[in-house]
């Protein structure tokens, strides 16, 4: 058997918008199609800081899949309480087909609401949504151009959030046709015209941040644990290729495991993805969110995806449960010395307000381990008195 059978594949990264924003224009990306070799040139942790950041995903996947009407207003209350609880990365929204994803039928009135009224935070927010296709990036536009002056593109300020969108594509073709109605190949091509489309079209002076999404890296609702890394990684050289700002690696079943999630990354790495240009979004389904960013963090990204009480599951993946929970990755994080900018306490309060909000469980073990010891506290304060 060829252990090592490289293909090499050299890219030119034609996209103006990469090509001006990254220093290698002409990073050289290779395929790995059989060998998982790590790539020399790169660190075991290529960031040295320990600030990581959260992309906060409940207003969005963790609330796609709820059956009843959420109100608009506890939409709002939500991502206002996370904004109060230092998390600054807000995915709020999703220009999907109401017919698909009716939960997410209001996000124009959100995104609207968010920008003429944006939540009270000490730090600068920013705000994401999803466009699957042109149709839902028009949609996006449109109304940033009808609120021009209120948000940015580029770095935001405590009074003006700035606004990104995200695409999603799938490493296996029956997901990608579930969840879009088109294959892999399809998508991409649907992609690459929304990338360019978000870039030259941009209401404001620079470019709209795009983040892609890869769902079912590691392991598929319809096609089982056998995802292939290296299909991952040409599907996220292609993506980054087409200008894409961030690959979000989506565990969309929690089927990945410690040693998958590593094969995974060294893969990406081999096939010459940076570490800066990955996140990862963990699934709890089968509890092994935690240890998978423990992988992710030894080999190096900063970046995680995360749902306030554990909120979440994808409407096209039967059997998937919520996102990895806020409050865990938040205590997880800060027991290692690692900075999330986020409080505990407040965030905890959060997670069983929206729990309760939504008439569900509070799925975060740490949000009701936090809980429960106040309230253990408060009862001694109050025997003492
Ligand atoms: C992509 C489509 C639209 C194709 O769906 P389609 O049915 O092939 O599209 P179509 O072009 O035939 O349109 C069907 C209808 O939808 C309308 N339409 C079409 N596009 C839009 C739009 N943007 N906004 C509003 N309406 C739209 C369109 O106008 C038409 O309306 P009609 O003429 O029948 O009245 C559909 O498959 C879709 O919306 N899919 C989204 C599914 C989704 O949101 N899934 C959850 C998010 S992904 C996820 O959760 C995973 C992630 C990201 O969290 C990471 C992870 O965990 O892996």
């Amino acid at each position: 058997m060829a252990r090592f059978a490289l293909t090499s594949r050299r890219f030119l990264l034609r996209s103006p918008y990469l090509q001006a924003g990254r220093a290698a224009a002409t990073i050289r990306r290779t395929f790995a199609t059989e060998s998982n070799q790590p790539n020399q040139q790169h660190s075991t942790a290529s960031s040295s800081t320990d600030r990581i950041k959260l992309i906060e995903v409940g207003p969005r996947d963790g609330l796609q899949n709820e059956k009843g009407i959420i109100p608009f207003e506890t939409k709002i209350e939500l991502i206002e309480r996370l904004a109060k609880a230092g998390l600054t990365n807000i995915e709020a929204g999703s220009f999907v087909s109401p017919k698909w994803v009716p939960q997410m039928d209001n996000s124009s009135q959100i995104l609207t609401h968010l920008l003429t009224s944006p939540p009270k935070s000490s730090s600068p927010l920013t705000f994401s949504f999803l466009t699957p296709n042109q149709r839902g990036l028009t949609n996006a536009l449109d109304l940033l151009s009808a609120n021009s002056g209120k948000y940015t593109t580029s770095s935001p300020t405590p009074s003006t959030p700035a606004v990104e969108i995200a695409i999603f594509a799938a490493a296996t073709e029956s997901f990608s046709k579930k969840n879009l109605n088109s294959s892999v190949a399809q998508s991409l091509e649907t992609y690459k015209h929304v990338i360019q489309s978000a870039k030259e079209h941009s209401p404001s002076s620079s470019p709209l941040r795009v983040r892609a999404y890869i769902s079912v890296v590691l392991g598929c609702p319809f096609e089982g644990y056998d995802v292939s890394p290296h299909r991952v990684a040409e599907i996220a050289t292609e993506l980054l290729e087409m200008g894409a700002d961030e690959i979000a690696l989506g565990d969309t079943t929690g089927m990945g495991t410690a040693p998958r999630t590593k094969e995974l990354l060294t893969c990406l790495r081999a096939a010459g993805v940076r570490n800066e240009d990955v996140a990862m979004h963990f699934h709890d389904t089968y509890g092994q969110a935690l240890v998978n960013i423990a992988v992710a963090l030894e080999h190096g990204i900063r970046v995680f995806d995360v749902s306030v009480g554990g909120l979440g599951g994808c409407p096209y993946s039967p059997g998937a449960t919520g996102n990895v929970a806020t409050e865990d990755v938040v205590y997880f994080l800060e027991s290692l010395g690692m900075d999330t900018g986020v409080d505990l306490d407040a965030v905890a309060d959060c997670g069983e307000w929206i729990s309760k909000e939504l008439g569900r469980a509070n799925a975060s073990t740490v949000g009701r381990a936090v809980l429960g010891a106040r309230r253990r506290k408060q009862a001694e304060m109050s025997k003492k008195v």
